[in-house]
């Protein structure tokens, strides 16, 4: 399989993602019909879409996991996933987790310890997996991609196994740690409310297409009770085909 190109590091570039008329079937199935999408540096994007349309296909292709059938892909070298499960290694304490790939040494400790400090978990460095609850072992993935300082992060449904106290304190955990480190961010997602609040951008795919591509404005995280928030709520869940009393 051949990887996707890659955005050029260090140059005034300004755009993190590009895809052009990008294709992808199974078999007859044809799931990505030409996704034409710009995804700036720094942006917090958020990609919606009905059960089985295409949003984990789109992100395995960014993260050079697939391969498309035709179109133009151009993603940064430095990417990284988060996953809706931790995807920890039990037999590795927390802290051999988060450098897991990179070369030992002192400067890769430091940079571990550093990533966990930012999780609040820097307490947690020697402890086993089996240890954390499912909030910390979530917060430890977040840590592990951190320290790869990810130009592109891509978030596959990272808060949806979390209870809900805790998904609100991880949403607002990661919205923190991107603000500070402000990688270009596409997070997948089914929850119209983590859309709202954690979005610079909302993207709709549906039917093989981006079917909706709004801006939000800056502030985030946002109150669910804001009037821009709630017409904007109402107008996702109405092109997602939910009837308007929810
Ligand atoms: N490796 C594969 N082989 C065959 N079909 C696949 C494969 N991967 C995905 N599909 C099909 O492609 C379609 C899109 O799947 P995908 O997982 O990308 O959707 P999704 O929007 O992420 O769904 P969900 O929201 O339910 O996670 C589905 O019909 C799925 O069955």
């Amino acid at each position: 399989m051949s990887p996707p190109a890659e955005t050029p590091e260090g140059t005034a570039m300004t755009t993190a993602v590009r895809l052009r008329g990008l294709r992808k079937a199974f078999r007859a199935k044809t799931v990505l019909d030409g996704v034409d999408l710009d995804i700036p540096r720094g942006a917090f994007t958020v990609l919606l879409g009905p059960s089985g349309t295409g949003k984990t296909t789109l992100l395995r292709i960014l993260a050079g996991l697939e391969e498309p059938d035709a179109g133009e892909v151009l993603v940064p070298r430095r990417r990284t996933t988060v996953y809706q499960e931790p995807r920890l290694i039990p037999a590795r304490r927390v802290l051999a987790n988060v450098t897991l790939g990179r070369r030992r040494g002192p400067a890769t400790r430091a940079a571990g310890e550093r990533a966990l400090d930012e999780v609040g978990l820097a307490d947690k460095a020697r402890a086993w997996p089996a240890t954390l609850s499912g909030g910390e072992a979530q917060r430890v993935a977040l840590a592990r991609a951190l320290v790869r300082e990810p130009e592109l992060l891509l978030l596959d449904e990272p808060f949806a196994a979390l209870d809900a106290l805790t998904r609100l304190r991880t949403q607002d955990l990661v919205a923190e740690l991107c603000a500070r480190h402000r990688p270009a961010v596409l997070l997948v997602t089914h929850d119209v409310d983590e859309a709202v609040r954690l979005a610079d951008r909302v993207l709709i795919l549906r039917g093989g297409r981006i079917a909706l591509d709004r801006e939000l404005a800056e502030d985030h995280p946002r109150h669910r009770d804001d009037p821009d928030v709630l017409a904007l709520r109402r107008d996702l869940l109405a092109e997602l085909g939910v009837p308007a009393a929810h």
